[in-house]
């Protein structure tokens, strides 16, 4: 089967020092995959990499056999919530229906299928009722979803997020993982989490990022497995791979 995402040595830095070293991955379509790590360990540069927003320094990128900026159009992506400001006047509906701007264009405003779309999305990340709503006075978990819908909404083969349940409880967190793998039956996920235990219960597979990458399946992290990777998880500050 032919890769959806594929990364072939790939090395990147800001200005200083790598933050990805030949990092190799390949992720096949409607596979559900987490990316874990420590902070500052490379997840979201990782991920911007993905959708073209930035360019390896060496090595090769391909999603859906393209080059990552040319395939953007059919990759949602579900930012990191505290980096997103929400302080301006906008819908739940006109958020969601900014995801099919790449989709339809700007220009003639939205057509009858672009709102068609944003309502089944809508209902299927269950805020239909909230549509109507500014986006300021929605609760976090609230939020989540509809940044997942304006995701969903350009009707994407993969799906990308940036720890989706940060600073959300634990029962929302649940929720949001069992859509989650709902949508994986129809697409490729990658979503990036500080919880190696709680996303083995979903993902097929993880992939451990500290500036160099190693791949778990998750039918091997069990038990004792969990817990060691957990805990070398937690400690992995000052942890590199060998
Ligand atoms: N725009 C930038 N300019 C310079 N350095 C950056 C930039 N963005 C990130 N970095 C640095 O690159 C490294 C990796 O950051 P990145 O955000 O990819 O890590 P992360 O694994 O997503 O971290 P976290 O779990 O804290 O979100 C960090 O040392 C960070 O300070």
């Amino acid at each position: 089967m032919t890769a959806v995402v594929s990364l072939e040595d790939v090395t990147f830095s800001y200005s200083g020092p790598k933050v990805l070293d030949r990092i190799n991955l390949e992720i096949s379509e409607h596979e559900f995959i987490g990316l874990v790590g420590p902070n500052a360990g490379g997840k979201s540069t990782l991920l911007k990499m993905m959708l073209g927003l930035l360019k390896p320094l060496a090595g090769k990128v391909r999603v859906l056999g393209d080059k990552p900026e040319r395939s953007c159009t059919q990759v949602g992506y579900v930012p990191q919530y505290p980096l997103f400001s929400r302080e301006f006047p906008i819908t739940v509906e006109q958020t969601v229906l900014m995801g099919r701007l790449g989709v339809s264009g700007m220009f003639g405003g939205y057509r009858r299928s672009d709102r068609e779309v944003a309502r089944r999305v809508m209902l299927e990340t269950e805020v239909a009722d909230l549509s109507s709503r500014q986006l300021c006075t929605l609760s976090g978990g609230q939020l989540q979803r509809v940044l997942m819908a304006r995701a969903l909404a350009c009707e994407p083969r993969i799906l990308m997020l940036d720890e989706p349940t940060a600073n959300i409880d634990m029962r929302i967190e649940t929720e949001i993982f069992d859509l989650l793998k709902k949508l994986s039956s129809r697409m490729t996920i990658i979503v990036v989490s500080h919880d190696v235990g709680f996303i083995s219960g979903y993902v097929g597979r993880v992939a451990c990022l500290n500036r160099t990458l190693v791949c778990h399946p998750t039918a091997a992290i069990d038990g004792d497995t969990i817990r060691s990777l957990y805990e070398a998880d937690v400690k992995m500050v000052e942890h590199h791979h060998h």
